[in-house]
């Protein structure tokens, strides 16, 4: 099974080739994949299928060739992942699967298609914009903060920390606690602190993220998105742009009447091959 390594702002995946949709995979292989010391390591696999081989994006394969099969690194599938479709376009065309020029890369995914713009080293993936639709809480290390629920396609809680109270110093070796009435299928669970002005921006803010099915990542761009949602909403804002930090880099999100972009850097930085049987007992 050939693979190809890459990520965004550290938020990394491995890349399965399927053209055809025929490898067999199964969530105990994808969590076997992920496994950071006995497989080759991700916070999920990002499986290339073409839309029409694949049961979920065959009534997507009139706008989109390519259809993004995620999963988490505990072998669950989401709906989306914002940095996932960055390193999606980036593999289609570092394999001339795909040309950048023309019009915006369509990308077929579960929460409907995506479209990429390249720019420099950057890519940018146009997602739907984010609907900020509920109150909520997290409680960590027994501490619970009030937040806001987010839906980006697949569902995020962003709560803001107490002045006094740094974003390093929380220990997310541990899943936040939520509500399961208000997230019956699980959530995303950002935690943020106001950052500097950055020029160019209507806003900036740090951010950490415990990913449902893939714990703490150094990134999440579907979180991202949610967090500038919340940001401008805080501003009395509907539209603008907010660059958030994560541990592994810088995104820019802008938020526009009707949808969403999140741009930053996305690499490939290896290949090889992977045989199923060594990594399953
Ligand atoms: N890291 C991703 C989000 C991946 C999916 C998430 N863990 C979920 O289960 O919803 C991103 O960049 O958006």
């Amino acid at each position: 099974m050939e693979f190809t390594k890459g990520h965004g702002t550290g938020n990394d995946f491995v890349i399965l080739p399927d053209p055809d949709g025929a490898l067999d995979l199964t969530p105990g292989l994808v969590a076997a994949i992920c496994d950071r010391r006995r497989g080759v390591g991700g916070d999920g696999v990002l499986r290339v299928v073409r839309a029409a081989k694949h049961p979920e994006g065959a009534a997507l394969a009139a706008e989109a060739e390519w259809f993004m099969d995620y999963w988490n690194s505990d072998g669950s599938f989401a709906e989306m992942c914002g940095n996932g479709a960055r390193v999606f376009v980036r593999y289609l065309l570092e394999n001339g699967l795909a040309t950048p020029a023309g019009a915006a890369l369509p990308v077929a995914t579960r929460a409907g298609v995506v479209r990429a713009r390249i720019e420099a080293d950057a890519i940018a993936v146009e997602m739907r914009r984010p609907r900020v639709y509920d109150a909520s809480t997290a409680t960590l290390g027994g501490l619970t903060l009030p937040g806001a629920a987010v839906d980006v396609g697949n569902p995020h809680l962003v709560c803001a920390l107490p002045v006094g109270l740094e974003l390093g110093s929380l220990d997310l070796t541990h899943a936040p606690e939520y509500d399961a009435r208000v997230f019956p299928a699980g959530v995303n669970v950002e935690f943020i602190a106001p950052g500097e002005p950055v020029a160019g921006t209507d806003g900036h803010v740090l951010m950490r993220v415990y990913e449902r099915g893939s714990a703490e990542t150094l990134s999440c761009g579907t979180g991202a998105c949610a967090v500038a949602a919340v940001a401008l909403r805080d501003a009395a804002r509907d539209t603008g742009t907010v660059a958030v930090d994560v541990p592994g880099g810088r995104l820019t999100i802008t938020v526009t009447d009707d949808s969403c972009w999140l741009a930053g850097p996305a690499v490939l930085v290896a290949t090889g091959t992977i045989t199923p049987a060594t990594l399953l007992p």
